[in-house]
C-alpha cells in the first residue's frame, strides 16, 4: 500500500516533500534559538553546522572578535553546540572549581559521535570526562612526574639533548661554511640562520619521549639527516625496529594534535561523505592508529625487560617505567589501554605546549632588546659558563627568565581558549544553564585586558619580576601570594589552567623551558631574521606557531 502510493509521485511530489522537510527543519532550528534559555548577544546561527565555513577554526579569533564585538559574556553556535564565550575573571568562578566529583562542570569536551570514532575522548587524562577513571589515571600521572628522580632525569635529558642540538648546529654551521655556496642561508658575521621551530619540536619531543617511554626518539637526529645529507649521523639504535618509526611516530602526534579538530567541528555526514574532508579524517585514523601500535608495541617491550631483568629497571625514572611497577607492586588495576593513553596523554599536552611558548619567547625578547640583555645578565651571573650544565639550583634562581615565561604567556597564551561542558544543570556567570552548555574562557582577552594590565600591549616581564627567593611555580598557584605578586584577581593570568584540572605538567614545562633558556642563551646570541614579519600562529586546542626563521652566534664568553 505504502509502495504504491509512493509509486504514484511525481518528480514535483518529491521536490515539494524535500522542501517541507527543510522548511520544518528551519523552523524547527530557529525556534529552538529564539526560545532558548539565557539568551545571550551573538551572531545568529546558521543551519548545517555551516559556521565553521564563516568563521574557520581558529578558536582564538573567533572568541576574541567575539569578545569585541558583544562583549564579556556571548554566544555563538559552533561545530552544533551552542557555545557560551566569557570574557570576565568573575565568570571564571565555578568553572575553575577546586570543588570535585560534584561539580557538574568538570567536564572539558563535548560528547560527540565524532569523539567515539577517534577513540581518544573519554580516556587518560585530558580528554576524559569520566571522574573515576580520571581521577586514577590523574593520581598516577602526577605521582610519576613529580618524584626527585624524574625531575631530576628532566634536567639531565635536557642537557643532553641541548648538547646534541648544538653539535647539529655546529655541524650544519661548518658544512655551509665550507660549502662557501653564495645562496647560502648562513650569513656573515658568524650568523648563522636557522628554521627554530622543527628544531625546538624535534628537541623537545626528544626529552619528552625518553621521560615518557624510557625510549630515544632520534627526532633531532633525523631531522638533521633531511637538512644536511652530507654528514648523515648513523646511529646504531636506530636498527630497532620500534625506534625506527620514531621520528614518524613524533610528525604522527603532530598531526593527531591537528586532525583531531575534524572530529570535533564537522559532523558526521560531512566527514563521511564530503571528499576532502573524508580523506583528511580517514588520515588521522590512520595516523590514530600507527601511534597507538608503536605505543602499544613500546609497552610490550618494557614489560618483557621487566620480566627478563628487573633491577636493570630500578634505574629508570620514566612515566612508563612508573606505571608498570605501580601495576605491579600497589595492585592497581590498570591495563595496557590504560597505560597506553596515559603516556599518549604525556605526548598530547607535553611537547607542543612548551614548544610553542619557547617560539614565542624567543619572538617577543627579540622585538624587546632591553628584556634580552636583561636576560643574558641574568643568565651569566647565575650560570657562568665554567660550569657545564644546568642544574636544579640554577633554575631556581633564574627569576627574570621565569618572568620572560610568564608575561609572553599573558602575550601570547599557549592555551588561548578553555573549555567545560555542563554534565547536568549549572550556575555559571549568574544564570543557569541546562546539561550540555559548552563554556569557554576565553584567557587571551582577559590577558590582554586595560581592567587588569597596565598599557597590555606593552611586553613587560618586569610586571612578574620577583626579585626574592619565592618560586611561584614550585607551588601549586596560590592565590594569596599571587595577589601579593601581581596585587591582580587569581584569573587574570592563566597559563596552566585551574581547579582540579589544572595542568599537573607545569612544573615539568617549566623545568623544560627555563633548562633551555639557560643553555641557549649563555651560549647563542639571537635576531629574528625578518624582523618586519608577524608572529604566524594558528589556534585549534593550542596556539601553535607556524614558522620561525631565527640567526644564532655563539656569545662571546
Ligand atoms: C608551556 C607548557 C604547558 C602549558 C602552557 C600547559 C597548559 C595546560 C592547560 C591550560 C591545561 C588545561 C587545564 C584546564 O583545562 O583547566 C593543561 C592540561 C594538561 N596538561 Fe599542560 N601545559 C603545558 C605543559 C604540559 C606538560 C609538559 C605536560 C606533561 C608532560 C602537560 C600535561 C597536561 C595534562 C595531562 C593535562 C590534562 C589535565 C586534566 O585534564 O586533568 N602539560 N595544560
Amino acid at each position: 500500500m505504502f509502495f504504491q502510493i509512493i509509486g504514484t509521485f511525481t518528480i514535483t511530489d518529491y521536490l515539494l516533500i524535500i522542501f517541507l522537510t527543510f522548511l520544518s527543519y528551519l523552523f524547527s532550528f530557529y525556534y529552538n534559538y529564539f526560545t532558548r534559555p539565557n539568551p545571550l548577544p551573538g551572531p545568529i546561527p546558521l543551519p548545517f553546522e555551516l559556521e565553521i565555513f564563516i568563521y574557520g577554526s581558529n578558536f582564538k579569533h573567533i572568541a576574541t572578535t567575539l569578545y569585541q564585538k558583544y562583549g564579556d559574556i556571548c554566544e555563538i553556535r559552533f561545530g552544533g553546540h551552542r557555545r557560551i564565550i566569557l570574557s570576565k575573571t568573575e565568570y571564571f568562578e565555578n568553572l575553575l572549581s577546586t570543588s570535585s566529583k560534584s561539580s557538574s562542570l568538570f567536564g572539558k569536551h563535548e560528547h560527540t559521535q565524532g569523539m567515539d570514532e577517534l577513540g581518544i575522548f573519554g580516556r587518560g587524562i585530558f580528554f576524559n570526562s569520566n571522574y573515576d577513571t580520571w581521577k586514577i589515571n590523574r593520581y598516577l600521572f602526577s605521582q610519576a612526574i613529580s618524584t626527585l628522580g624524574f625531575n631530576n632525569e628532566a634536567i639531565k635529558r635536557t642537557n643532553e639533548s641541548f648538547d646534541e642540538l648544538v653539535e647539529y648546529w655546529n655541524l650544519l654551521s661548518n658544512s655551509r661554511l665550507s660549502s662557501n655556496d653564495s645562496n647560502s642561508n648562513s650569513s656573515n658575521n658568524d650568523w648563522f640562520e636557522i628554521d627554530f621551530l622543527p628544531w625546538i619540536k624535534k628537541f623537545t619531543s626528544d626529552i619528552i619521549s625518553v621521560l615518557t617511554t624510557g625510549e630515544k626518539a632520534y627526532s633531532m637526529a633525523s631531522y638533521y639527516n633531511t637538512c644536511n645529507s652530507i654528514d648523515y649521523i648513523e646511529n646504531s639504535c636506530r636498527d630497532d625496529p620500534t625506534l625506527n618509526n620514531s621520528d614518524k611516530f613524533i610528525q604522527g602526534i603532530i598531526s593527531l594534535i591537528k586532525g583531531m579538530i575534524i572530529f570535533q567541528i564537522f559532523n558526521p555526514f560531512l566527514r563521511h561523505h564530503l571528499p576532502l574532508i573524508k580523506d583528511k579524517a580517514n588520515n588521522v585514523l590512520e595516523n590514530r592508529d600507527f601511534i597507538f601500535k608503536t605505543l602499544d608495541d613500546i609497552i610490550k617491550k618494557r614489560k618483557m625487560e621487566l620480566t627478563n631483568n628487573p633491577q636493570k629497571l630500578k634505574s629508570k625514572h620514566d612515566l612508563l617505567t612508573y606505571l608498570l611497577t605501580t601495576n605491579h607492586e600497589d595492585k592497581i588495576p590498570i591495563n595496557d589501554e590504560v597505560i597506553r593513553s596515559i603516556l599518549l596523554d604525556a605526548f598530547l599536552a607535553g611537547f607542543d605546549t612548551t614548544s610553542n611558548l619557547l617560539c614565542y619567547i624567543i619572538y617577543y625578547i627579540c622585538h624587546n632588546p632591553n628584556v634580552k640583555q636583561k636576560m643574558f645578565d641574568e643568565i651569566d651571573s647565575v650560570f657562568p659558563s665554567d660550569i657545564s650544565h644546568v642544574t636544579a639550583d640554577i633554575l631556581a634562581k633564574l627569576k627574570y627568565c621565569e618572568a620572560i615565561i610568564k608575561e609572553t604567556s599573558r602575550m601570547m597564551p599557549v592555551t588561548a581558549v578553555s573549555k567545560r561542558v555542563a554534565a547536568t544543570e549549572c550556575e555559571v556567570a549568574g544564570y543557569i544553564w541546562p546539561a550540555k552548555t559548552v563554556f569557554h574562557l576565553n584567557y587571551a582577552s582577559i590577558h590582554m585586558n586595560e581592567k587588569h594590565w597596565e598599557n597590555p600591549n606593552d611586553y613587560d616581564p618586569d610586571r612578574f619580576y620577583l626579585k626574592n627567593d619565592f618560586n611561584e611555580f614550585e607551588n601549586d598557584f596560590d592565590v594569596e601570594n599571587k595577589k601579593s605578586i601581581h596585587n591582580m584577581d587569581k584569573y587574570s593570568l592563566v597559563i596552566f589552567g585551574g581547579g582540579i584540572r589544572i595542568c599537573p605538567g607545569k612544573k615539568f614545562a617549566m623545568i623544560n623551558m627555563l633548562s633551555f633558556m639557560a643553555l641557549m642563551f649563555r651560549k647563542y646570541d639571537i635576531e629574528l631574521v625578518d624582523m618586519q614579519a608577524p608572529l604566524n600562529t594558528c589556534t585549534t586546542f593550542i596556539t601553535m606557531c607556524l614558522d620561525l626563521k631565527i640567526k644564532i652566534k655563539p656569545r662571546k664568553s
